[in-house]
């Protein structure tokens, strides 16, 4: 089979020079535009150098390639809502991995799905998916329990991150509350609000040091305590299962696709 010609939007940043130098080393993808903002103090170098693995002879550019198998994008809320418009143009297989966007983003994506197959999720990670899957059986057992199970969602993100929850926290909450029925979400607490609701999910960002990114899910009963926790060591998981992501789009029609159906996950 052909390599998967891939270009990677936001392929100066953190996940971006992961995939660089993942997608440089697979030789089921061909990197072929790394693209950046026209701001970057970046544009020029060639990715390969910026990303440690040596020259690869793709310069991050602004500019977008006339045709490619798939885009990935890592980037900004702000610059997400270009880049589907540019893959509806061009019919680009997408890649969505950008999280802290709105609604009218959110609209842009479920309709330019449509029309190409795009993939859209908060967390590439395998075991994250693993454990959206635990947390949707953890939530049905619990949904009626006599003594109730409050949750609680927990962050762990680098300083450098700017959007909170994160994209996966508010995941880990829809997926929990499609289970068990919450209405509430609550993000910290403090004061005095009172004796804590059932009918409430918690969440808690904690910033700090180089954390690329780790998620405790609590399911408190009276007596005893569930928890999930998933923890990335690294990048890597995320870049992988983004590329993985890009090659599985290859073959699909137009339509709005997830992660727990790339890794199977989906009954
Ligand atoms: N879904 C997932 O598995 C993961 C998602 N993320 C998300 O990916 C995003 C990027 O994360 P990082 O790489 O850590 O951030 P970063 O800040 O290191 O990188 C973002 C890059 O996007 C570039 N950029 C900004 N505006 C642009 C534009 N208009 N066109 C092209 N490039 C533009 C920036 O110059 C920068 O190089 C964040 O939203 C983060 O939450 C991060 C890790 C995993
Ligand atoms: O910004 C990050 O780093 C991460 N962001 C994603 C999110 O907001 O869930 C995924 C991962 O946790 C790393």
């Amino acid at each position: 089979m052909k390599p998967t010609t891939l270009a990677i939007h936001g392929a100066a940043g953190r996940m971006g020079q992961r995939l660089v130098a993942l997608g440089h080393a697979d030789p089921a993808v061909e990197l072929v535009a790394a693209i950046e903002s026209a701001s970057s103090p970046n544009l020029g170098r060639d990715a390969g150098v910026l990303a440690g693995v040596g020259e690869i002879g793709v310069p991050l550019s602004a500019d977008w390639p006339q045709s490619v198998g798939a885009v990935i994008d890592f980037s900004v809320p702000e610059a997400v809502d270009g880049v589907v418009a540019r893959c509806l143009e061009h019919k680009f297989p997408l890649v969505i991995a950008t999280t802290g966007f709105g609604e009218t983003t959110r609209n842009a994506i479920e309709e330019a799905a449509g029309v190409i197959p795009v993939c859209w999720a908060p967390s590439m990670s395998l075991t994250v998916n693993i454990a959206m899957k635990l947390a949707e059986v953890a939530g049905r057992a619990l949904a009626d329990h006599p003594t109730g199970a409050d949750v609680e969602i927990i962050e762990r993100h680098h300083r450098f991150k700017e959007d909170s929850p994160s994209g996966t926290a508010l995941g880990f909450g829809r997926v929990i509350s499609d289970a068990m029925g919450q209405h509430q979400h609550t993000h910290g607490r403090h004061g005095r609000p009172g004796v804590r609701p059932h009918d409430e999910i918690g969440y808690h960002a904690v910033r700090t040091g180089d954390n690329p990114g780790e998620h405790t899910i609590v399911f408190g009963l009276l007596g005893e305590t569930l928890e999930l926790r998933v923890a990335a060591t690294n990048r890597d998981c995320y870049a992988s299962g983004a590329l993985v992501a890009a090659r599985w789009l290859q073959d699909k029609p137009a339509g709005l696709y997830d992660m727990q159906d790339v890794l199977g996950l989906r009954p």
